[in-house]
């Protein structure tokens, strides 16, 4: 199957960066988000990072106008009618994602392949919402995406190999590299990595030692190049804590609770950079 036009759901920090780099590879997007804000605000990170690269001679002027107009922008999903690839990166909760891959599955193409961004939901459960599971698969990028060379890819029970290849081609083409894993809670990233911050922050909790003190810690002493709580801040709280709970949930495991104050500072609206306060506050 040859993709053309690509429509990424959900213009956050992910959706965003996807946008970019599947424009940058001379994808026609369709960026999807609930109200224009949202996708003000995610066309406007788009164009300071094409700004930079521009500062740096690493792109002309011309060719930053040119990815950009690759770009467009929409809050209704049924434009996803046009599109051979759907990247999913709304929110990182199962009912938000079954909802928009029912609606998805009912408005495109029979050969529209269904692609979520999710840190650590079961693919199988998101695919059995549609009438093609078979066309469903995880596409896992890293943040910031535009930096991160890994894509984890996770095959659902059902995903059929067109569908893999498919994605692990255009996985390449975006000058990533796919890494295929199972389809377990978190995966294997965050599998790995949520257990750790939410152990840093349960230092923290504990009172074991200062925010700074537990990143100076991990950046100098394990080559880390940030901290586990400016990671975490930098992930988003919110996310955090979903991941945590899903993996909590999914194994049963009580090595996985959440910790209290991860839980707390997300009550509180503290869900790190986006928000402008977390472990941090930012300007
Ligand atoms: C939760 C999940 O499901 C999975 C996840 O994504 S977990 C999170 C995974 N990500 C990480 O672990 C990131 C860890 N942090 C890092 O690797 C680095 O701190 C970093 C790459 C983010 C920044 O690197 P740095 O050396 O400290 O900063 P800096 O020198 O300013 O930036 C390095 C490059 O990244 C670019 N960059 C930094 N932040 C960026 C951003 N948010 N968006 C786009 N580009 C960015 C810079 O422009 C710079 O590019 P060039 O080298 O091409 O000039
Ligand atoms: N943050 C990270 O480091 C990583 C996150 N992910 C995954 O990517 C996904 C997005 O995360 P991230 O970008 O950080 O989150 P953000 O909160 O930055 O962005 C999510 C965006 O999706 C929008 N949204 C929410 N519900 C819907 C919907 N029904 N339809 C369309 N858009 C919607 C949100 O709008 P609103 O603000 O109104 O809610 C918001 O603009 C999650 O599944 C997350 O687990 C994967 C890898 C890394």
């Amino acid at each position: 199957m040859n993709v053309q036009k690509v429509m990424v759901v959900g213009a956050g920090q992910m959706g965003s960066g996807i946008a970019q780099v599947c424009a940058q590879a001379g994808y026609n997007v369709i960026l999807h988000d609930l109200k224009d804000e949202f996708l003000q605000r995610g066309v406007n990170v788009i164009s300071k990072n094409l700004n930079r690269q521009v500062e740096k001679s690493r792109l002309s002027e011309d060719e930053k106008k040119e990815i950009l107009s690759r770009i467009k922008t929409t809050t209704s999903l049924e434009d996803a009618k046009e599109v051979d690839l759907v990247i999913e990166a709304a929110v990182e909760k199962m009912d938000v994602k079954i909802s928009i891959f029912k609606q998805l599955d009912e408005m495109t193409n029979e050969h529209t392949i269904l692609a979520t961004n999710t840190s650590s939901l079961p693919i199988t459960e998101i695919a059995a919402a549609t009438k093609r599971p078979e066309k469903v698969i995880g596409m896992h990028f890293m943040n910031p995406v535009p930096v991160m060379k890994l894509v984890e890819i996770i095959r659902g029970l059902a995903t059929n190999n067109e569908t893999y290849k498919v994605i692990e081609d255009i996985t390449k083409k975006l000058n990533k590299v796919p890494v295929e894993v199972n389809d377990f809670p978190g995966f294997v990233s965050n599998r790995v990595l949520m257990p750790m911050i939410n152990e840093a922050i349960y230092t923290v909790y504990e009172g074991v030692a200062t925010p700074e003190a537990v990143d100076e810690v991990m950046k100098l002493g394990m080559n880390h190049p940030m901290g586990p709580l400016t990671l975490a801040d930098f992930i988003g709280l919110d996310t955090c804590l979903y991941i945590m709970e899903i993996l909590h949930e999914g194994f049963g495991d009580d090595k996985y609770r959440p910790c209290p104050l991860l839980r707390k500072y997300v009550k509180a609206g503290w869900l790190g950079r986006k928000t402008g306060r977390g472990f941090y506050t930012y300007e």
